[in-house]
């Protein structure tokens, strides 16, 4: 018996950093969605834990206890007081430290697939515990849908209903430090900003979003410039409602009414600049 979870790439369609916590974490306001395309993390009965990494993106990523995945597995076995083992395949197709979630998304799915596996549901405070000690944006990817996300990533609100969108996801291979890009930030803050009304289409998201921003996009151009190219590329590109980063970067996504108008864009730029990541998917609602 083989289970598989999907574990979709995480989008944040602005993300501002509103505060600092004494201990260092800064407090976020950010809508976060996900997108039809990912990495998947499947799980087969087995006496001892295993970890094996196939897929276009597994080259450089350690299958050990290093591993987000392996930490899951290991402190979900460790709250759920089990000694049951798992073979474990992560199927890697994201770019690694690209501020899309990978390794987030990763492990939420790990905890889905061993919840499973392994028969265990664990009280929902616990749960919710479990995957914030494992990384500030575990908690939204083990949700897996639309989000209002604040605090350091631990309070998660429902949001208006989105419209029908394809993104255009650019990774110029830079992989960005999500601790260095906020230690490159400057010191300044800005005021949360919920989406209160419900966008008609996407164009009207696009301009709902058009007045937020990414906080953290200057601090990562300063570390990585191919980000402003990246930025430049999407939005000359036809359809593009809007452009920005995603997370700490390098990942930029364009908006778009239609999944022609974004696998275009990807095309276009994955012509200009080989060696790029450059994909077009759903928004999943
Ligand atoms: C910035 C965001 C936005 O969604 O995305 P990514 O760029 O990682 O995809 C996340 O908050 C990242 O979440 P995650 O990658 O799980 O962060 P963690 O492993 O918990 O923390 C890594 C480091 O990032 C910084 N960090 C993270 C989250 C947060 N709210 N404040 C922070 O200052 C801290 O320096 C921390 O040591
Ligand atoms: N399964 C995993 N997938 C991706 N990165 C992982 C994984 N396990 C551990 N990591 C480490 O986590 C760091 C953050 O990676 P990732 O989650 O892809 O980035 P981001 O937080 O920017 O979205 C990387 O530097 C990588 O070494």
């Amino acid at each position: 018996m083989t289970l598989a979870e999907f574990a979709p790439a995480k989008i944040n369609l602005y993300l501002h950093v509103t505060g600092k916590r004494g201990d260092g974490y800064h407090l976020l306001d950010s809508l976060v969605v996900f997108a039809g395309i990912g990495d998947s993390v499947s799980v087969a009965p087995a006496e001892h834990l295993t970890l094996a990494i196939d897929g276009p993106m597994a080259a450089g990523l350690a299958a050990d206890s290093s591993n987000i995945v392996w930490k899951a597995a290991e402190a979900l076995a460790a709250r759920a007081g089990t000694r049951a083992g798992a073979a474990i395949t992560l199927t890697k197709r994201l770019p690694v430290a690209s501020g899309i979630g990978g390794g987030s998304a990763d492990a939420a799915a790990t905890l889905r697939a061993l919840e499973r596996l392994w028969g265990i549901t664990l009280p929902a405070a616990d749960r919710h515990g479990l995957a914030l000690s494992l990384g500030a944006d575990v908690p939204v990817c083990l949700a897996g849908r639309p989000a209002r996300m604040s605090g350091v990533g631990e309070r998660l609100e429902p949001v208006p209903a989105l419209p029908p969108l394809w993104l255009a996801l650019i990774n110029p291979r830079v992989p960005l430090s999500t601790p260095a890009v906020f230690k490159a930030r400057q010191n300044c803050f800005s005021d949360p900003a919920a989406l209160e009304t419900m966008p008609r289409d996407a164009a009207h998201l696009a301009a709902l979003l058009a007045a937020r921003r990414n906080d953290l996009t200057a601090a990562a151009i300063s570390l990585a410039p191919e980000v402003a190219t990246a930025l430049a590329g999407l939005a000359a590109c036809d359809g593009c409602l809007l452009a920005r980063m995603s997370g700490s970067g390098a990942t930029c996504l364009g908006l778009f009414a239609s999944a022609e108008a974004a696998a275009g864009a990807a095309r276009t730029l994955g012509a200009l600049h080989p060696g790029w990541w450059c994909e077009s998917a759903p928004m999943l609602t």
